[in-house]
């Protein structure tokens, strides 16, 4: 398999599924107005993160990342009347675009626009009653990845979601020796999932459009007294 037939496979599908509108299609289009290359998520990831946020009825959600604003239109219509979006973006310019393919879209009324380091902004929304959140979305930059996991686990409800893009690199995560920052911060943050009591994950390597990559799914467990007793061996 080659990228070739990667990107002709997803083209296929974005084809016969047919569900980006208008106002999705611009937003994918915002790396080409600051020469860059192609950083959001594809359609059908897109539409996986929309799936996931009906299917976790998410009422609140937080994405950390938000570029042109296309995962976030994706996870906005999810969103029932009275839902919440809070996304963080550190480069203003990125943000003022986002507004725009928001405001298009259709999912300004319910989208909190943060601009700066994500670091920064992450405790405010602990203190200002922001969460807790039902599904967290991680797609910032990468060597903060593992402390973007804590406060993720810090700021959702017991039942929440965690889903973190990019977290195969090309293969790359699975090179001890790759000295890049993206690698050493997937690398640690799946060791602190591993020593995370709280959650249970997987992560998914896949093939698109966008390469090879992959994601982690990681739903956050009841506390122990509230899990289902386990029912008696027969
Ligand atoms: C991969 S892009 C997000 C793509 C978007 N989620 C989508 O799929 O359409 C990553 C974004 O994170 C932003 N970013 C990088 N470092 C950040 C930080 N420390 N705090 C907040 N945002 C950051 C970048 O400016 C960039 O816009």
């Amino acid at each position: 398999m080659t990228q070739h037939q990667w990107s002709a496979v997803d083209g296929y599908f974005d084809t016969v599924l047919g569900d980006e509108d208008p106002a999705l299609a611009a937003a994918a289009q915002a790396h080409i107005g600051f020469d860059l290359p192609d950083i959001g998520v594809s359609r059908s990831q897109g539409k996986l993160l929309h799936l996931l946020a009906l299917v976790q009825r998410a009422e609140r959600i937080l994405e950390i990342g938000t570029f042109g604003g296309y995962s976030t239109i994706w996870l906005a219509r999810a969103l029932p009347p009275g839902g919440r979006l809070v996304t963080i973006e550190w480069e203003r310019s990125f943000a003022e675009t986002a507004a725009g393919h928001l405001a298009r879209a259709g999912v300004a009324d319910r989208v909190d626009q943060r601009v700066g380091r994500a670091l920064d902004i992450l405790p405010d929304l602990a203190k200002t009653g922001e969460q807790p959140f039902d599904l967290v979305f991680i797609d910032a930059n990468k060597p903060d990845t593992p402390e973007y996991f804590d406060w993720a686990l810090e700021l959702s409800r017991p039942g929440g979601v965690i889903v973190v893009d990019n977290v195969v690199l090309g293969g790359a995560v699975a090179d001890s020796d790759d000295p890049d920052g993206g690698v050493r911060g997937m690398r640690r943050f799946h060791e602190k999932v591993a020593a995370e009591p709280r959650v249970s994950a997987t992560t998914i390597q896949t093939v698109g459009a966008k390469g090879y990559d992959g994601f982690t799914l990681a739903v956050i467990l009841p506390a122990p007294d509230d899990r289902p007793e386990a029912p008696a061996p027969r």
